[in-house]
């Protein structure tokens, strides 16, 4: 065939051959997994292996060009296969719509590949895939963008820094008190519309914790009563939760949230001393206020519903945004909990009414405390976190995680290097690269040894592990999971209860630590 012609030229036909019979696993089939299905089954790849756990949504389609309108809501994994197959049907695709953390992809499952890329958004995610190359010993080509910006390197075992070499920037913590009490900027307001107000209203208990405040300034009294009286607030606020779906429910909600709870803050001098106090809001004053509403309609004759979503709603539209919204979502929640008690709605930054609900209650905030008011559209953007995604930038990684997809099939993973993809004006190139950098001596992930360890996690216990341990030469162990301590000589409670009480099941990793300081890290293997 032409195609496969012109690649022996470019590539040599005994490249060539090795691509066509490697097997190739990609993670993620998102902003960059597209670009690089695509180019892998146009550049000699036969048998890849994508995998995704997620389905199309509107949102994706602007620039994840295998997917259109007629497959949202499909898998992903599945779309990008068909759709891949259209540019070239002579290749072997599987797909999966799953979760790569999933047990039954076992290090045996890795290592079934000759080279595993991964397109994926997250760290979590990232770092297994890490592990479980490490454990198989599969070279695991890494990518990532960010709106302009992106990176494509390889980890090899021994040979490279693996992903978790260098430690990695966890993402940004609130303090409790500036979230829930002294707010200064718009995205304090945000994080507390979201994370706390939006959970209290429409998740259930165990969501109570949230990854984005930190609990560090929890220390002092003043502190301590503060986040009783918080916690006071917010059982008060589930009371009024029992009359949804009654007369003036979304304004007893609006009033408790906005004016009782600020005026108790408001009546905390000592908070106020060296900050611009809260003014609370009242329903019915904003409602009836006709200023407000002539603002209001000539907004609303000047522009479209389109750029509704890009001015700063007026005081009045915002709480009829509130009203709204909160009723949806709650007869919402009403409906998900008729079949699962413990259902609850989660926020989502393409979820229309989820959004209209945070952008509300987060301006409503920030006008209480005087701090400046975002649009939807600009709410949308800091609520998810959001750096544009762009199109371009996936594609010029997609296209580098190929050429060192061949170096590496070729055996030359000498000549491999980490690219960057930077930018600005001032830049002299747009990509530049340089040599891969050595494992990090002190790593605790790809410094150590793996062993696969067979055990059966349904009856034995932590003894009988630790026993076996001991069989394997390691004397006085410590065991962790995932940070978890399960077993040290101090803390033995765990020492009776089988493995799979604990959920170490099969294909979790432990971290074993033994007398010596000898650490290893256990691949359990339920047989
Ligand atoms: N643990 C995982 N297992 C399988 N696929 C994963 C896992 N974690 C993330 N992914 C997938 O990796 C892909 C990453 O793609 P991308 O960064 O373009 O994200 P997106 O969700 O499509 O877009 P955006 O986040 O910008 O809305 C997503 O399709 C996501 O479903
Ligand atoms: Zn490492």
């Amino acid at each position: 065939m032409a195609r496969d012609s012109h690649l022996e030229t470019t590539i040599g036909k005994s490249l060539a051959k090795t691509v066509a019979d490697s097997r190739v696993l990609m993670v993620g089939a998102g902003g960059i997994g597209c670009e690089l299905l695509k180019n892998l089954v146009m550049s000699g790849f036969k048998n890849i292996e994508v995998i995704d756990l997620d389905t199309i949504d509107l949102s994706n389609l602007n620039r994840q060009f295998l997917f259109q309108k007629q497959h949202i809501k499909k898998s992903k994994a599945h779309v990008a296969k068909e759709s891949a197959l259209a540019f070239n049907p002579d290749v072997n695709i599987v797909s999966r719509h799953q979760n790569i953390k999933e047990q039954e992809f076992s290090v045996d499952w890795f290592k079934s590949f000759d080279l595993v890329m991964n397109a994926l958004d997250n760290l979590d995610a990232r770092r297994h895939v890490n592990k479980m190359c490490l454990a198989a010993n599969i070279p695991l080509v890494e990518s990532g963008t960010a709106g302009y910006l992106g990176q494509v390197t390889i980890i090899q075992k021994d040979k490279t820094e693996c992903f978790d070499c260098q430690p990695k920037e966890t993402p940004k913590t609130f303090p409790v008190c500036t979230i829930r009490s002294t707010p200064s900027t718009p995205i304090h307001c945000i994080v507390w519309a979201k994370s706390y107000l939006f959970g209290l209203l429409f998740g259930n208990a165990e969501d109570d914790d949230d990854e984005t405040l930190s609990q560090e300034d929890s220390g002092d009294e003043e502190t301590a009563k503060e986040l009783a009286a918080l916690a006071q607030e917010a059982q008060a606020l589930k009371a009024i939760l029992a009359s949804a779906g009654t007369e003036g429910f979304a304004q007893r909600v609006f009033d408790k949230v906005f004016h009782t709870d600020i005026q108790r803050l408001r009546s905390m001098e000592d908070m106020w001393k060296s900050r611009k106090p809260p003014t609370p809001l009242k329903y019915d004053d904003i409602m009836s206020s006709t200023e407000d509403l002539q603002k209001a309609m000539d907004a609303a004759t000047l522009e479209s519903q389109n750029l509704k979503d890009q001015r700063v709603w007026t005081l009045r539209e915002t709480v009829e945004v509130f009203h709204e919204s909160l009723l949806k979502l709650t007869s919402r929640l009403t409906t998900m909990r008729e079949t699962d008690a413990e259902a609850s709605v989660q926020f989502d930054k393409d979820d229309a009414e989820t959004l209209d609900f945070v952008t509300a209650t987060a301006n409503l905030r920030a006008h209480v405390y005087g701090i400046e008011e975002k649009s939807r559209f600009q709410v949308k953007a800091m609520a998810g976190n959001i750096i544009p995604a762009i199109a371009t930038t996936n594609a010029i990684v997609a296209g580098m995680m190929v050429m060192l997809a061949f170096k590496v099939l070729n055996k030359r993973i000498a000549d491999c290097k980490t690219s960057y993809l930077v930018y600005g004006r001032h830049r002299p190139q747009l990509i530049v690269s340089e040599p891969l950098a050595k494992p990090n001596p002190k790593c605790y992930i790809c410094r150590n040894s793996y062993i696969g360890l067979k055990i059966d996690t349904v009856k034995s216990t932590v003894q009988d592990l630790i026993s076996l341990l001991e069989e394997n030469s390691l004397q006085e162990v410590e065991i962790q999971e995932n940070g978890r301590v399960i077993y040290d000589p101090d803390f033995d409670d765990n020492a009776e209860k089988t493995l799979a009480s604990l959920e170490l099941t099969d294909g979790k990793f432990i971290d074993v630590v033994d007398e010596d300081d000898r650490k290893i890290i256990v691949c359990l293997k339920h047989v």
